[in-house]
């Protein structure tokens, strides 16, 4: 990382939340630095999009804090370029691919403080950054779900933010449009330095892309690169139940042996929900 940018973007301090008597996760420190990606990763239900809704200034915690470039973080900052789950399809809306990348720019200050001109450049940038100006003027409704999320990649990253928060961002593609999404936001980041805080179920797409992972389990989370978190005494310990991890032709497949209780409510799959979940095979919502 280079010396004068290691002020964190993002520094999140003793982190609790906890819903009644369940708690999500505590205790979790995390800091992203410029440029660095970071994958949010575990069962569903563990508290991967609350933790983004804390980032965004929209969940309080139970205890700790979290900054963005040393501020509390607020609702509404644009500093974060936020990429929500999608729903994918057709839903009849006529907006445009660029109509909608242009939305990212509303009441930025490149969105406000810009003639049209400047504005139409700085849309076209970024969908050129994404690969999207073939199918710029398409209804968003027609394009395939590899291309709605290149274009939902370029409506988060027009405003420049410091900070990119995906939330799944890799469900319901294929194999081939998620290796050509999480490039992109790989490359993005090398690019404009912005830090990355990426929720996915399955972690093989990002594998040589993350410099860390935040696993949640538990009530509990653990943080660092893929190598010290993925083995089966860690995922054992954070589950608390005995849990495998195999590395196979570059991927990492993760077996759960037994139910866990953080689990049952909704994985749909009480034969292996951990493998399930990791693998992100049958996402539900
Ligand atoms: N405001 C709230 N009040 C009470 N419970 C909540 C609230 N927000 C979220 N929860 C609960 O917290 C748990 C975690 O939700 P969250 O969406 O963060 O999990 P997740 O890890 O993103 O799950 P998934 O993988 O299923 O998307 C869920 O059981 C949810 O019902």
């Amino acid at each position: 990382m280079d010396q004068p940018a290691t002020d964190p973007v993002l520094e999140v301090r003793g982190a609790t939340l906890r819903f009644g008597e369940r708690t999500l996760w505590a205790g979790l420190d995390l800091q992203i630095r410029p440029g660095e990606f970071v994958a949010v990763l575990g069962a569903n239900g563990s508290g991967k999009t609350s933790l983004l809704r804390a980032v965004l200034g929209l969940q309080p915690l139970t205890a700790g804090e979290i900054r963005l470039h040393g501020d509390r973080v607020r609702r509404g900052d644009r500093r974060i370029g936020y990429l929500p789950q999608q729903r994918l399809g057709n839903d009849g809306t006529p907006v445009r691919a660029r109509d909608l990348v242009a939305l990212g720019l509303a009441g930025h200050r490149l969105g406000t403080g810009l003639p049209n001109r400047s504005r139409r450049a700085a849309v076209d940038a970024a969908l050129a950054a994404v690969g999207a100006e073939r199918f710029a003027r398409q209804p968003i409704g027609v394009l395939s779900g590899g291309e709605q999320q290149r274009v939902r990649v370029a409506q988060a990253l027009v405003g420049e933010p410091t900070l990119l928060l995906a939330d799944e961002p890799l469900v319901s593609l294929d194999l081939s449009q998620q290796r050509i999404v999480s490039e992109l936001i790989d490359d993005s980041r090398r690019r404009t330095r912005c830090g990355v805080l990426f929720i996915t179920h399955d972690v093989n797409p990002v594998l040589g892309m993350v410099d860390r992972v935040v696993y949640l389990a538990g009530g509990q989370a653990r943080v660092g690169p893929v190598e010290e978190v993925f083995t089966s005494a860690v995922l054992s310990e954070l589950y608390r139940t005995p849990v495998e991890v195999i590395r196979t032709h570059g991927r990492i497949i993760v077996v759960g042996a037994a139910a866990h209780s953080e689990l049952e409510h909704d994985t749909g799959d009480p034969h292996d929900p951990i493998a399930h979940d990791v693998h992100g095979s049958g996402h539900h919502d």
